[in-house]
């Protein structure tokens, strides 16, 4: 870490180097940074190469020259690590989602502790170099975990392509085969191409802003099999419907849902406001710690079903919940955390910003025989004070914010109502670096438990573990 430091004041004082596109120079790479790229220092001014790991020594390529830092890619790899591996996808290097595919995974695990590190570094929370962080919970088997793909559709000579874009471009690179999703999600998108393209179904083309298919996502419910297709279109007309219902009915059996999401225009958001029922049922179910859940198209799920039970084993060893507790699970999305949770204690508030997942959550907590459970829609930081402003009293509280951490405004709440109980589950460091520093006014960090969700990814999901400070 101090070593960390050191790189970070010399950033400062070597800004004035000056580099050209093109330009090589040999570069020993010192550690990875948050994105997974390699970070080395060339006259003590900070470069970041993509795929180079910590020891190698490669003749880097300058890629971009900013007055704050170099971007290079790798030239020619001189010393290669002992870490590195080969990818399992060739396209590992040129699509964003498999940016430590080239790292054995028992140090990638180690880097998503430092990732954690790092984010503390930076923003500096109250006795943060005193932070127990215990080593990453990682998979076996780090592959085909992803329950969900959700795949660009285009036009690629002449034939429909299933996939995600190169690296900073809207290239669309066709997605084939893909070792960390659960192979039905990938066998169900190749059928679909296969059927767009036999019925010749218009797919949208970004430059003439013209056809109808944009998207195609594929989610399995893992627990019980269960499929729901989604198809993302640009207008709420989709030529060739019953056909294309009957094919799928026929050759894909195990879809038992299909939905369509109508996105029109150039949105960069990939899904759009209006989703219409299709076929089958309009949901699928997905099973969690021995619960019923029933989950919408446009409802958040954990991506990694065998590491959401880990996720979750890890928040109620945090939780400690009693029969006495109120819990609010605070952005409970289809109502996973608090359910889970529902037996252990007195009662569970929930509030949701999506409202097809509040009614989901609602659903859920019927359909499992949970009456001690109320959700609300709102955003986390509108609720809350009006909660708390109504006496509601609560003794624990689980908050697991999107990437982008808790609003300020739920901050000064959770700081208002001192709840005894405090978990807190990021899948962004630095965010939740960020939110400790007003957080560690009142509460300490009793630990840290980062649990892999996301293998082969430098995303970090941590479970924090606060306590009311003594002083
Ligand atoms: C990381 S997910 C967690 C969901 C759930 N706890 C789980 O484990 O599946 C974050 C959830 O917060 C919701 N959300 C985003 N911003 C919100 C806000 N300001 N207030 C409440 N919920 C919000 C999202 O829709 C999403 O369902």
């Amino acid at each position: 870490m101090n070593n960390h430091q050191n790189h970070r004041h010399s950033d400062r004082q070597h800004k004035d180097v000056e580099v050209e596109i093109g330009q090589r120079f040999p570069l020993t790479i010192k550690r990875l940074g948050i994105n997974g790229e390699g970070i080395g220092y060339y006259q003590r001014k900070i470069c970041f190469v993509p795929f180079a790991l910590p020891g190698e020594v490669v003749v880097a390529e300058v890629t971009e020259a900013d007055p704050r830092f170099i971007r290079a890619k790798i030239h020619k790899l001189r010393k290669p690590s002992p870490h590195r591996v080969e990818p399992a996808d060739d396209y590992a290097q040129d699509v964003g989602g498999f940016e430590l595919e080239h790292l054995a995974y028992p140090q990638q695990l180690e880097f998503k502790r430092d990732l954690i590190r790092q984010a503390l570094d930076k923003f500096k929370p109250t006795g943060y170099h005193g932070y127990t962080i215990h080593p990453t919970l990682g998979m076996d088997m780090p592959y085909e975990y992803r329950n969900k793909a959700q795949f660009q559709i285009r036009m690629i000579d002449g034939h429909v392509a299933a996939g995600l874009y190169q690296s900073g471009s809207h290239d669309l690179v066709d997605l084939e085969s893909c070792s960390v999703q659960i192979p039905v999600t990938m066998t169900v998108m190749r059928d679909m191409v296969k059927l767009i393209e036999e019925l010749e179904i218009p797919v949208y083309d970004e430059k003439t802003k013209a056809g109808i298919i944009k998207t195609v996502v594929v989610r399995v419910a893992d627990g019980t099999g269960e499929v729901q297709l989604t198809i993302i279109t640009n207008t709420p007309k989709l030529p060739h419907k019953h056909q294309l219902l009957e094919q799928i009915e026929q050759r894909l059996p195990e879809v038992t849902s299909v939905m369509q999401n109508i996105n029109p225009g150039t949105s960069p958001l990939v899904w759009g406001d209006e989703t219409i029922h299709l076929a089958g049922n309009d949901a699928i179910t997905e099973m969690i710690g021995g619960l019923k859940f029933r989950l919408s198209a446009r409802a958040f799920l954990q991506l990694n079903p065998e590491q959401t039970k880990v996720l979750y084993e890890q928040t109620a060893k945090a939780l400690k919940p009693s029969r006495k507790d109120t819990l609010i699970d605070a952005y409970a999305g289809i109502g996973t955390i608090g359910l889970s949770f529902a037996n252990q204690v007195d009662q569970v508030l929930g509030m949701e910003v999506i409202p097809d997942a509040v009614a989901d959550a609602k659903y859920n907590a019927e359909q499992n025989n949970i009456d001690n459970a109320q959700y609300e829609v709102g955003t986390a930081e509108k609720v809350m004070p009006r909660w708390l402003n109504d006496g509601v009293n609560f003794d624990a509280l689980v908050v697991d914010p999107p990437r982008s951490g808790l609003d300020g405004g739920l901050i000064k709440e959770i700081l208002r109502a001192k709840p005894e109980k405090f978990v807190y589950v990021s899948c962004n460091p630095s965010t939740l670096a960020r939110d400790l520093v007003p957080l560690t006014k009142v509460y300490d960090v009793k630990y840290m438990q980062p649990v892999d969700m996301m293998p082969q990814t430098p995303k970090c999901e941590v479970v924090v573990k606060l306590v009311k400070s003594a002083k």
